[in-house]
């Protein structure tokens, strides 16, 4: 583990009433201790986890459209306001690590390709080695995770399920075991997936009730409401359709 807490420093923030200071979760938050290798940040849709990620990412020198420090190409997020205003605590200090957001790996792959056909020979070794374009959304995750990531690094990844399938979201399970047991890893991951958030041992902090606090896997609404589902679904539907 690298990064063990993350501040918000208060006393430089002038107004609390605008954005991103006016999420409940920022607004509320004083530090947060990261105790285990792989964190998870759970919440309603708008509760600020991406904010909150995307502020770490910036912190680190991450580039807040997807990838690591060395990757500088230019989309639409590039600044984060957040990022400004909080201090990471590290022991011992790094800088390897990535940013993967879902939404913009599209413009991450063709970063790549850019590279690709401007002659940098290697653009493609770390991915698998062919365009991430030429993959399927989840192959090209999984391309990702298998192939880019490694020791010594942090890795920040919002919402990694959204292009795996059951199945594939179990085989991240394991390489998730595998970079933080063998290659030393940390992770920070915001999620809505029931399958990742029931990995053994993580953090699991909850954007809701506005504070960030930590919250038992079995607590989580995700747990909940999918047990729920699945073990009543003619019931839930009835209810839910005919209100
Ligand atoms: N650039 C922006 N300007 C103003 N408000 C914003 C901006 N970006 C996000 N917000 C607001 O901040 C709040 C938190 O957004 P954020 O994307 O962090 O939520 P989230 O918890 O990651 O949600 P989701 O689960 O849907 O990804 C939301 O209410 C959103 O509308």
């Amino acid at each position: 583990m690298f990064l063990k807490r993350i501040s918000l420093l208060r006393e430089n923030i002038e107004r609390f009433d605008q954005y991103p200071f006016n999420i409940p979760s920022i607004t509320s938050l004083e530090h947060l201790d990261l105790t285990s290798d792989v964190t998870f940040l759970v919440g309603e849709n708008g509760s600020g986890k991406s904010t909150l990620l995307e502020a770490v990412a910036e912190k680190c020198g991450f580039n807040l459209a997807g990838g690591s420090r060395n990757n500088t190409y230019d989309v639409h997020a590039v600044h984060s306001d957040l990022g400004e205003q909080i201090r990471l605590s590290w022991m011992p200090k790094i800088t390897n690590g990535f940013f993967m957001r879902a939404e913009s790996f599209y413009q991450f792959a063709t970063h790549l390709d850019d590279l690709k056909a401007d002659g940098a020979r290697g653009a493609y070794d770390a991915y698998g080695g062919r365009s991430l374009h030429e993959q399927s959304h989840g192959e090209s995750f999984l391309s990702l995770f298998l192939n880019r990531f490694n020791g010594r690094a942090i890795y920040l990844l919002d919402e990694p399920e959204a292009a795996l399938s059951p199945q594939r979201q179990l085989t991240f399970l394991r390489i998730l075991h595998d970079l933080t047991t063998n290659e030393g890893c940390q992770f920070i991951i915001a999620t809505h997936s029931p399958i990742l958030l029931g990995y053994p041992d993580a953090l699991i902090l909850n954007f809701d009730a506005g504070q960030i606090e930590e919250i038992k896997y079995e607590m989580t609404d995700h747990y909940q409401i999918t047990r729920y589902f699945l073990e009543n679904r003619e019931r839930f539907l009835k209810d839910l359709l005919e209100e």
